[in-house]
């Protein structure tokens, strides 16, 4: 994208945009149905900067790994950039005549080609350059789809629905304190349904149980590819964890489509669900328990024989850490690891660095071919 001059209105703070005194008034837009959470990353050569708003969890591969969002089609080259108007966009009237009252009335390129794309329910990266009004682009859209949703979010945490927790609908990872205050700031009318803080204080949030992102649909990454560099790398991969609930939820419908007993374990799961899910796991109950990285760590089910992996480790470590679920004292168990073809040289570096064998397979149309060769099914034998 190419710089664009923000149009000589004075500086727009972000406070500014915050709109309190809207929330009850009903929008046209109406509330949208999408539980979707959105990875918004990307990366920033030279001097292009990102806005959090980069791929997936960077990458389609990213993405996966992480286990956050669900993706749609991109039609990226219909991204209105010629737009005029905030109202073109797509934004709701209360937000565009808040923007107005700070004399911001042209959307700058990035704004025309993220906000449509955003509210199309899209995951985002958002690379531009400094000063091309990037926040707002990935704010805008976000505040429109939350605030009218608000008396409805307030509702079902006064009816005690959530036990007492919050419902986020937003989550923004911004690599500073300052900066998270900035955002914050703008933001702390609506703080029931957005949280604004550093990779350490919202993965602490998350470790400690106290982020209720059951209904949250976004997650946004401010300075991708800082928060994704190697010093956050702890606290991202809490934070990410922590997201994949809805895949979570959507493997164990699939499974209970096919007449398969199922049941889920993640930390947006209440103490007493928890562990009647693991009793029923444990007592055979139910066959089949989805769980994700977090959730696993420690597990001791002696019986437990197949581990699937339904994304890759972030690396052997973490392979191990997953296949030791299984083949606990001496028992014998497989650990079957999904993955697309690209990815294969990945499962081959691991089976290396484990030193273990696996046997690779393919998948075609419904059927599984089991070969030695490289393929994009791998089964490895514990
Ligand atoms: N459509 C607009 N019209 C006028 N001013 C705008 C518009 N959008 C954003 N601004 C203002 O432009 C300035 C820069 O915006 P912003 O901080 O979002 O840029 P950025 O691309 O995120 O920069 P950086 O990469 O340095 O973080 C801010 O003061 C903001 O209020």
């Amino acid at each position: 994208m190419s710089q664009v001059e923000p149009p000589n209105h004075g500086s727009l703070t972000l406070s500014s945009v915050s709109f309190q005194s809207e929330v009850d008034k009903p929008i046209n837009k109406g509330g949208k149905s999408s539980s979707k959470v959105k990875p918004l990353l990307g990366s920033s050569p030279g001097s292009l900067k990102s806005k959090g708003i980069g791929k997936h969890i960077g990458s389609s591969k990213k993405k996966k790994a992480f286990g956050i969002v669900e993706r749609k089609k991109q039609q990226i080259n219909a991204a209105p950039f010629a737009v005029k108007s905030f109202t073109e966009l797509g934004l709701p009237l209360v937000l565009i005549e808040r923007l107005e009252k700070e004399g911001i009335s042209v959307p700058t390129e990035v704004q025309s080609a993220a906000v449509p794309t955003i509210l199309q329910n899209h995951d985002v990266i958002i690379q531009s350059y400094t000063g091309s009004g990037k926040t707002l682009a990935y704010l805008l859209p976000i505040l429109s789809s939350i605030v009218p949703l608000m008396n409805k979010v307030s509702k079902s945490s006064s009816d005690g629905d959530s036990g007492g927790k919050i419902g986020i609908e937003a989550v923004v990872v911004a690599l500073s304190r300052e900066l998270g205050m900035q955002i914050e700031e703008a933001l702390k009318k609506n703080k029931p349904a957005i949280v604004v803080g550093t990779p350490g204080r919202i993965a602490e949030l998350s470790a400690a149980g106290k982020l209720w992102t059951h209904g949250c649909r976004y997650l946004v990454l401010d300075e991708v590819d800082e928060l994704l560099s190697f010093n956050f790398r702890e606290d991202m991969h809490q934070i990410l964890e922590h997201n994949n609930t809805k895949q979570l939820k959507d493997v164990v419908f699939k499974l209970e489509a096919c007449r398969m007993k199922a049941t889920e374990l993640h930390g947006d799961l209440g103490k007493l669900t928890r562990s009647s899910s693991l009793k029923k796991f444990k007592n055979g109950e139910v066959r089949v328990l989805v769980t994700n990285e977090l959730s696993a760590r420690g597990l001791d089910v002696a019986e437990c024989d197949l581990m699937v992996n339904l994304d890759l480790p972030t690396d052997s470590t973490h392979y191990a850490h997953r296949a030791g679920r299984i083949g606990r004292l001496g028992r014998d168990g497989t650990v079957l690891t999904i993955c697309e073809e690209y990815e294969v040289f990945i499962v081959k570096k691991m089976e290396k660095q484990l030193g273990v064998t696996m046997a690779f397979c393919n998948f075609v149309e419904g059927k599984m071919l089991v070969k030695q060769e490289e393929k994009a099914l791998s089964t490895s034998r514990k």
